[in-house]
């Protein structure tokens, strides 16, 4: 199959250099001619994605009509604030009828629509989008580490015949039929990952780190179920699958702000360390955002939405979250949501 990747960072890269390996002709896509004419020249993206050779099958594009003449499928791998803007110029260059899956993971800031909706919104026309997630690090995927993600999208029989094709003893795909649930699980597991590294940053403890990551399921899954998931589908690799991933990998960036906000570093300062995308980050106001519309109590996603917001203090979150109101593991308490 010919492939087109769009965003040539880690995740885009791995995907590329994964799908090369295993036989398709792959277009890798990035906005900065002088970035692709570096990958070319040393076939390695020393940027984004060092220290991994880009197979001889794999042809770096900074124009977007090269990368996408013979495209077969479109894999959308920018920040999920940069996937509309990308779609269009997809659009602009006569590319809007290719099927597409878009394996960012997050929330569009301000209008707060998953990928999917995007997709939607920007290719109305286009037969057949989708979208990739689960838990997946760049660094394992392009060193042929084995890994199993999920694909979801507005066609059920061709995600299980794409599945089909697409599947690899490196990557296995499964096919499933909650495009929602999938794309909840991996934009909140993120805001879960940087509360992860936060508590682990502070030494709070392994026990501390499990009901963390326990009720940040719990969250996850009551947000997803408000906006019509099914719960199975938080129990599965793009819900608890990645969150544990994300939660507890050292590899994880959104794992990594986390531990540098607890070291006392500002959010400015943690990202710019970073040189790479952490969604969990813009997600946390549209998680909060979306809890308030759907009247769910997410009290860790609100902490730490207080925390950038510069409302509490790091150190003084984990008692804010021990002293509220007992309640049942399972009881739908009311929203604690602030207004702000
Ligand atoms: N890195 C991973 O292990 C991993 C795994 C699964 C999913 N993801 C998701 O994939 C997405 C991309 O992550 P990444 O790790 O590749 O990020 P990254 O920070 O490594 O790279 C981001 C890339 O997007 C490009 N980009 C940014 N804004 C752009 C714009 N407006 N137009 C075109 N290109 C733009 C950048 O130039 C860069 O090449 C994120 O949503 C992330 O959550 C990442
Ligand atoms: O490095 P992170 O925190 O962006 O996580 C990467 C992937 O989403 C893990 O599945």
């Amino acid at each position: 199959m010919n492939i087109t990747v769009l965003g040539a960072g880690a995740w885009g890269t791995a995907l590329a250099v994964h799908f090369a390996v295993h036989g398709h002709r792959t277009a890798l896509w990035t906005r900065n001619p002088e970035h692709a004419a570096q990958m070319r020249l040393h076939r390695e993206n020393r940027r984004y994605l060092p220290d991994v050779a880009l197979p001889a099958q794999l042809s770096p594009h900074s124009e977007l009509a090269d990368a996408l003449r013979g495209c077969e499928l479109l894999l959308a791998v920018v920040p999920v604030a940069a996937l509309r803007g990308c779609m269009e110029a997809v659009r602009g260059a006569g590319g809007a009828g290719i099927p597409v899956l878009a394996a960012c993971k997050g929330f569009e800031p301000q209008s707060g629509l998953l990928p999917f909706q995007v997709l939607a919104q920007v290719l109305p026309d286009n037969g057949k989008t989708g979208v990739l997630s689960g838990p997946s690090f760049a660094q394992e995927l392009a060193r042929q580490l084995p890994c199993a993600v999920c694909l979801a999208g507005n066609d059920a029989a061709w995600i299980r015949a794409l599945s089909a094709e697409l599947n690899t003893a490196v990557m296995r795909l499964y096919a499933n039929e909650d495009v929602v649930g999938v794309c909840v699980g991996g934009a909140v597991k993120n805001v879960m990952a940087i509360a992860a590294g936060l508590s682990d940053g502070l030494g709070l403890g392994m026990n501390a780190r499990a009901a963390l990551m326990t009720r940040g399921l719990a969250e996850m899954n009551r947000l997803a179920v408000a906006m019509g998931a099914q719960e199975t589908t938080m129990m599965g690799l793009s819900g608890m699958g990645d969150l544990l991933l994300t939660c507890t990998g050292a590899l994880s960036r959104n794992r990594q702000v986390g531990l540098a906000l607890a070291q006392g570093q500002t959010l400015p300062q943690a990202l710019a360390a970073l040189r790479h995308v952490a969604e969990g980050v813009p997600a946390v106001a549209e998680v909060c955002r979306a809890a308030r519309h759907y009247r769910i109590d997410m009290p860790v996603s609100q902490a730490l939405f207080d925390l950038f917001e510069g409302r509490t203090a790091a150190a003084d979150i984990a008692a804010r979250l021990m002293r509220r109101e007992p309640t049942g593991e399972h009881t739908r308490a009311p929203a604690q949501i602030s207004e702000k």
